[in-house]
């Protein structure tokens, strides 16, 4: 097989094209035939007042949404039936989220947001009303823990979120999220939280107790706890946001006293410690999957969630071993399998685990029960970067904005904090109890977008383009070429300052090329699938829309030109790059 790049004169527009050549061809590498006429592109530099647009003001803390970079007010926001809700009728129409087309409208091509926004939803967020006003404030992506709640209740929560996307033209994508066998708490019989004050004794036990709680009395799901514990040991929990020392056994309950005072949440996470280092004995046998965590799967397939984040994953072995369990299950479906990287272990194997799976997360909550909180900063370096040159989405969470639980504002130091995984490029941010249990959530997902916004544009001015090598991941001489091309027509984009690169794949694979390169302009990923679509809502910089499309790229083109013009998202003169996986070419353009 073989490619050539070709430059030609194209009757309508300056092309640059770059074709894969049928198999008779005896070259192995790509030959670059120069053009006899020297091609003339007409750039269309943005003005400044476009990014201007999205400056204006960065965090505004006093109200989540007016005002805010990249924030759209709820009007700007058209309620815009989904137009053709099953696969089939697509080709008269072009599917895109309302808030992303809304965003557009109102700030440009350069200042949409890159960065993706996850939402766990909880008490605090799980009406009809509630979901509508975190979509319009930009969730991506809805977020279910298995830990908490009924399997009717998370399955009213996904019927939700796909009504909101059908009558209102949201795109939200639903995560659900295993529980694990690590060691928890119980639900603190139905109370929201608890305190625990400095010296008070506490009552850890195994047993089964009625609702209400004894007073200062906490339930463990793990029967050899109490065999397992030794007075003396330090109790953590949430990776010591509260701090217990064991002071008496007695049968199946452990009296603690608190040392260091704190909230205790519904299912917190507990972890022992021992002259310094975790105790992980029994606990470290359990099953990656437990058999509550496989009913949770045949419900999410039966659900037909997009995305499966497995907690406490150990190995390669357990991702492949659910893939191909769901490939069996739910056929022609494709569930995203996210691998959580919260343990010793999942570090250990990092390369291998990550490889394996569509996406991971740097769970920090119980990474950083594992690991000394010291090094969660680096560990989350590490696997943002492995995932971005395994061509892999990552998904940074937990803690982010955890103070606005209760308060309306962030600290500086969580500002910080959001900053820098966004300077670090992760493909997308999550919120955890600020959504799920909070007081503000919208807020929470306001500051979110607007330090997004905020740090990528600052990251595009000062060109900090960090010169990082993106290997081969390709197994096949074709996946190379598309790999060439893609990481071709972002530095094209960047160099000629191209308005967006339009890429048409059929599953995404192309598109989630391009964003790992991180251009500077958006990604419009053209997909004919309404699964493949919202599975694309997790990487970044990617807009994906739903569109018929043939393996006539002239046709193509012409066809979403005018549907993005009629919607008044594109105008004559921008000027595009458009790469396909049908046809692997570049061509760059100005709209008609
Ligand atoms: N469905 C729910 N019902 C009730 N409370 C919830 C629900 N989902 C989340 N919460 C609350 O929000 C808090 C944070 O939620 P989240 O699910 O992000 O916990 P986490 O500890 O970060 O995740 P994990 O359990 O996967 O480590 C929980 O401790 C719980 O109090
Ligand atoms: C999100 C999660 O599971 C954690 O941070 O532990
Ligand atoms: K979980
Ligand atoms: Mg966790």
């Amino acid at each position: 097989m073989s490619g050539s790049l070709q430059f030609f004169t194209p009757s309508r527009a300056p092309y640059l094209t770059l074709q894969k050549l049928p198999a008779t061809s005896n070259t192995r590498f790509p030959v670059i035939n120069f053009p006899a006429k020297k091609q003339t592109l007409t750039i269309t530099k943005l003005s400044s007042s476009d990014l201007d647009a999205a400056s204006s003001q960065v965090l505004d803390s006093g109200n989540g949404q007016s005002g805010a970079a990249g924030v759209l007010s709820a009007e700007s926001v058209v309620a815009v039936p989904s137009h053709a809700p099953s696969d089939s009728g697509a080709a008269a129409g072009i599917d895109v989220d309302s808030v992303t087309e809304a965003e557009l409208k109102e700030n440009g091509f350069r200042s949409t947001r890159r960065t993706k926004l996850i939402c766990t939803i909880g008490p605090a967020t799980c009406g009809f009303e509630q979901l509508e006003a975190l979509a319009v404030g930009g969730m991506n992506v809805a977020r279910i823990n298995m830990c908490h709640g009924t399997r009717e209740w998370h399955k009213m929560v996904i019927e939700r979120v796909r009504r909101l996307n059908e009558e209102k033209g949201f795109a939200v994508a639903i995560m659900m999220d295993t529980e694990g066998s690590e060691i928890h708490m119980g639900d603190l019989g139905g109370a929201a939280s608890a305190k625990a004050e400095d010296g008070e004794i506490w009552t850890f036990s195994v047993r089964a107790f009625g609702t209400p709680l004894p007073e200062r009395t906490i339930n463990v799901n793990y029967d050899g706890f109490a065999e397992d514990v030794k007075v003396g040991d330090e109790l953590l929990v949430d990776g010591g946001m509260v701090r217990f020392e064991v002071i008496e056994k007695i049968g199946p309950d452990v009296k603690c006293r608190c040392t260091d005072p704190g909230l205790l949440l519904p299912r917190a996470n507990l972890t022992f410690w021992r002259d310094g280092s975790l105790v992980r004995e029994r606990n470290a046998m359990l099953p990656t999957i437990s058999s509550k965590d496989w009913l949770d799967i045949d419900f999410g397939i039966a659900e037909g969630v997009d995305f499966i984040a497995i907690s406490f994953v150990k190995s390669a072995e357990v991702i492949n071993h659910l893939k191909s369990y769901i490939a069996a299950r739910s056929r022609g479906s494709d569930i995203a399998v996210i691998a959580k990287i919260e343990s010793i272990d999942s570090l250990k194997n990092l390369e291998e685990i990550i490889l394996a799976s569509d996406g991971a997360m740097v769970a920090r909550g119980d990474l950083g029960a594992q690991i000394p909180l010291e090094q969660v900063p680096s560990a989350q370096q590490r696997i943002v970067q492995v995932c971005r040159q395994l061509n892999k989405p990552v998904i940074v969470a937990s803690q982010l904005l955890d103070s606005m639980i209760e308060y309306p504002t962030p600290t500086r130091a969580e500002v910080a904090d959001v900053s820098e995984a966004v300077r670090q490029r992760a493909d997308a941010l999550m919120l955890s109890g600020e959504s799920a249990m909070g007081q503000y959530p919208d807020k929470a997902l306001a500051v979110l977008r607007s330090v997004s916004v905020r740090i990528e544009k600052w990251w595009r001015e000062q060109k900090r383009h960090e010169p990082m090598v993106l290997p081969d991941v390709g197994t096949s001489f074709a996946d190379s070429i598309s790999e060439e091309i893609c990481i071709s027509a972002a530095k094209m984009a960047n160099n000629l300052e191209v308005d967006a690169i339009f890429v048409y794949t059929k599953t995404g694979h192309m598109a989630s090329l391009l964003s790992r390169c991180r251009p500077d302009c958006p990604i419009f990923a053209f997909t004919t699938t309404t699964s493949v679509r919202r599975r694309l809502n997790l990487q970044w910089g990617l807009i994906p829309f739903r569109l018929g499309f043939s393996d006539d790229m002239e046709s193509n083109l012409n066809k979403t030109f005018s549907l993005l013009k009629a919607r008044g998202m594109i105008k004559s003169g921008d000027l595009v790059i458009a790469v396909s996986d049908m046809l692997q070419s570049i061509q760059v353009m100005n709209v008609p």
